[in-house]
């Protein structure tokens, strides 16, 4: 059987601060195959692009990443750094948020979805050009707009420029980090559209990050939730969705309930208080003291992942299949 294009098997990491160590992802198993969607949502600080980024090593330098990150079965925790190379873009790439952050202001768009076919193959010019105005067409661009600067094309463009760059080298596995965070209703709208038809069309393994689970759930087939860099919750997304079982994954679910609701980009509403600082966790589960339904034990037993059903549940509450 071949390997999953994705599998993280207790994977932590930490970051090295003046106060200590700061454990931001801590013991995650996932795994993903070929050609399936996954959502992972949780709220701002909860650890999702820590480990997004642990993915393809690209941490920064006071990060520790532990635990086995495999892609196609091959641990990026042993890879040399020309090995990383290698696997960047061409086995797996990264939509990043904020496409005029991510894309160079004074190069043509052409151009930089250029620069990782040329890192990995030996296309004459000709051929690379026409790959690039392939890959406009693919994402619902004209190929002519190769020639544009980031500063002429809307956001969504922009957008989707990102996602024909990630795209490039045909990667079996996109990660999109709060792809259409910036964006207004409609062109979220249409972003998310591209995207699943994209995985669809081109049969890739897709991790998107949000902190909206609704956007996760109109695109992935599977969420994931994650508090405190745990997953609290794992199951197919309609079932996740509409039966939420972890007390965390209901107070998201309330919070976002539409697609596009201007309110999905605040804090949840209804959920008292901020996720923990990763520094001071509380003892017990880390969710307890902000949960409507809290026994007297959760305040000192962290319960791991269960199998429930078709899902997989954190909490020590009875949990329906
Ligand atoms: N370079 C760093 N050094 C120290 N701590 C960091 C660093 N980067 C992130 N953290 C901490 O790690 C935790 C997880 O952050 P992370 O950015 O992964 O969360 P997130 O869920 O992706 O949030 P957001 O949606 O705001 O990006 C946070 O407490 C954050 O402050």
């Amino acid at each position: 059987m071949n390997d999953p294009l994705l599998e993280l098997r207790e994977a932590t990491v930490s970051y090295r601060t003046a106060q200590g160590l700061v454990p931001a992802v801590r013991g995650v198993d996932l795994r993903l195959e070929a050609g399936q969607t996954l959502g992972l949502a949780g709220e701002s600080g909860c650890g999702k692009s820590t480990l997004a980024m642990a993915v393809l090593r690209l941490l920064p330098r006071n990060a520790e990443l532990g635990g086995q990150v495999l892609l196609a079965g091959e641990d990026v925790r042993a890879m040399s750094w020309g090995r990383l190379r290698a696997v960047r873009w061409a086995q797996a790439s990264v939509v990043f948020q904020g496409a005029m952050h991510a894309l160079n202001p004074v190069q043509r768009v052409g151009e930089q979805i250029a620069e990782p076919i040329r890192l990995h193959s030996s296309r004459p010019d000709n051929k690379v050009s026409a790959r690039v105005g392939e890959l406009l067409e693919q994402v619902g661009l004209p190929a002519r707009r190769a020639s544009a600067y980031p500063h002429e094309l809307s956001g969504g463009q922009r957008q989707r420029v990102m996602i024909a760059m990630a795209l490039a080298c045909e990667p079996g596995l996109v990660i999109a980090d709060e792809p259409t965070t910036a964006l207004d209703v409609m062109v979220q709208a249409q972003v998310l559209t591209l995207l699943s038809r994209l995985v669809d069309e081109l049969d890739i393994g897709l991790l998107m990050i949000s902190h909206d689970l609704s956007v996760l759930g109109s695109t992935c087939a599977r969420l994931a939730v994650m508090y405190a860099g745990r997953i609290v919750e794992l199951g197919p997304s309609e079932q996740v969705l509409r039966h939420p079982a972890h007390p965390y994954t209901k107070a998201l679910a309330a919070a976002f309930p539409t697609i596009g609701d201007p309110a999905s980009r605040l804090a949840p509403r209804g959920l008292p208080g901020d996720p923990p600082d990763p520094a001071q966790l509380p003892g017990g589960c880390p969710f307890h003291p902000r949960c409507p339904s809290a026994l007297e034990t959760c305040s000192d037993t962290d319960v791991r992942l269960r199998a429930v059903g078709d899902r997989s549940v954190a909490c020590v509450l009875e949990v329906e299949a």
